[in-house]
This record gives structure tokens, C-alpha cells and sequence, in this order.
């Protein structure tokens, strides 16, 4: 199999990139196929962007702020040949979102509530969602439990080793919390299942 390019990001933007060891497990979850149809909110630098590209037939990539989305654009050109069809759209989500994707990542939170609301109308088989802050994090735990399509939560902590005095020392990222559900995949059958699990914590036959 070919070796995947690694990615290039020479152009910045003042927020992100995602880290690559956080970029891998993002793309990783929302298990992007030829076949699918990916959108992103929140496409900042591009870094998510261009590994989806790699990945998926379709891209649509929204980003509120007109700068950071010419960052998209400058990084997405430094990349290519990239085998889908891409669509960069300024717009801040919910407004924007196409009806028809069936992967979505959140890499911004701006409004999640509802662009999580939109995701299970149009019925979007695969959601994920990077948060680095804590309070965010637990509400957007909520909201995907409440809106019965939680999966699982996963924080990542990765640290970089480097070298000091003569031995490895090691400098840590912050803490990411990777959120992923999805519409009609069988996942959160909420009061269901907090019912059972209450009861089996309970002993309750
Ligand atoms: C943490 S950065 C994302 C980093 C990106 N994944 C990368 O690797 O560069 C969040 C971005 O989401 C954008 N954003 C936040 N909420 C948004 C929304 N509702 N619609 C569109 N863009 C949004 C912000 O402007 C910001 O550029």
C-alpha cells in the first residue's frame, strides 16, 4: 500500500493545528471511505481538511473567519494532489451544513448544540468532535447523550520525548477530549441504557 504523504502546513493560522497524533485518531474514528461525503466545521489551518481529503470523495469545509479560511485554501494547495473534491465555504455553522454528509467533524464548537440538531435531522451516520476545554467537553457530552447519539468519549494526552542531558525528557500537549456518535448506527439508546446501567450499579435484577 501506498505510504501516506505527511502533511504540510506552511501556512499558519492563530488557532490550531490539530496535533498530528490527535489528527490520526479524529480521521481514524470517523472512518472515511472514497464513498463518503465530509464536513467539517471549524477548518482553521486545514491540517483535519487535508488527512479527510486523502480519504473521503467529498469535502466540505466551513470556517466562519474569512483569514483562517484562506489558510485552508493556501495549505490545501501546498497538498496537492488530493483525490476529493473539495468545497470551502465561509459560513458559521449551522448555517452552511449541506444535507447530505455522512461523516462530520466539529473541530470548532461555536453553536455545536446546533449543529449537532442538524446532524440528526439529516441523518449523519458518523459525528465526531475534538474539545480541548474542559467545561465545553462535558457539555458536549450532554448534548450528544441528550440527543441520543453518544458513542464514546476519549481523552488523548500525547507527550514528545526530547533530549536532555544526554537522556529523554519528555514535553506533554495539552489534554483532548474525542467525542464521537453518529445517527442510526445503533449507538446511545439513551434513557435505555443509563436505566440499566443505574440498576446494574444498584445490583437490581
Ligand atoms: C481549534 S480551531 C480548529 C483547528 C483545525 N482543526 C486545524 O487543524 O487547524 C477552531 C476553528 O473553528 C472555527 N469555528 C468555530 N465554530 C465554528 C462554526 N460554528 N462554524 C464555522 N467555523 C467555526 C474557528 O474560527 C476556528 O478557526
Amino acid at each position: 500500500m501506498p505510504r501516506t504523504p505527511a502533511t504540510r502546513l506552511p501556512h499558519d493560522a492563530k488557532a490550531g493545528p490539530t496535533k498530528p497524533e490527535i489528527r490520526a485518531v479524529t480521521v481514524s474514528k470517523l472512518g472515511l471511505t472514497p464513498e463518503d461525503h465530509f464536513v467539517e466545521v471549524g477548518s482553521c489551518t486545514g491540517a483535519v481538511t487535508i488527512e479527510a481529503a486523502r480519504r473521503a470523495g467529498r469535502v466540505t469545509a466551513l470556517e466562519r473567519k474569512p483569514d483562517r479560511l484562506a489558510v485552508t485554501r493556501k495549505n490545501l494547495a501546498a497538498n496537492a494532489p488530493l483525490d476529493a473534491d473539495v468545497e470551502l465555504v465561509e459560513a458559521e455553522a449551522p448555517a452552511g451544513l449541506p444535507d447530505d454528509a455522512d461523516a462530520l467533524f466539529l473541530g470548532g464548537s461555536r453553536n455545536f448544540e446546533a449543529v449537532l440538531d442538524r446532524a440528526v435531522e439529516t441523518g449523519v451516520e458518523r459525528v465526531v468532535m475534538n474539545v480541548s476545554r474542559l467545561e465545553v467537553a462535558g457539555r458536549a457530552v450532554e448534548a450528544f447523550r441528550d440527543r441520543g447519539i453518544l458513542d464514546e468519549v476519549v481523552q488523548f494526552q500525547a507527550s514528545h520525548g526530547y533530549e536532555l542531558a544526554g537522556a529523554t525528557s519528555f514535553d506533554s500537549d495539552n489534554p483532548v477530549y474525542v467525542i464521537t456518535g453518529g445517527v442510526g448506527d445503533g449507538s446511545g439508546d439513551g434513557e435505555d441504557e443509563a436505566e440499566s446501567a443505574v440498576s446494574a450499579e444498584r445490583g437490581d435484577a
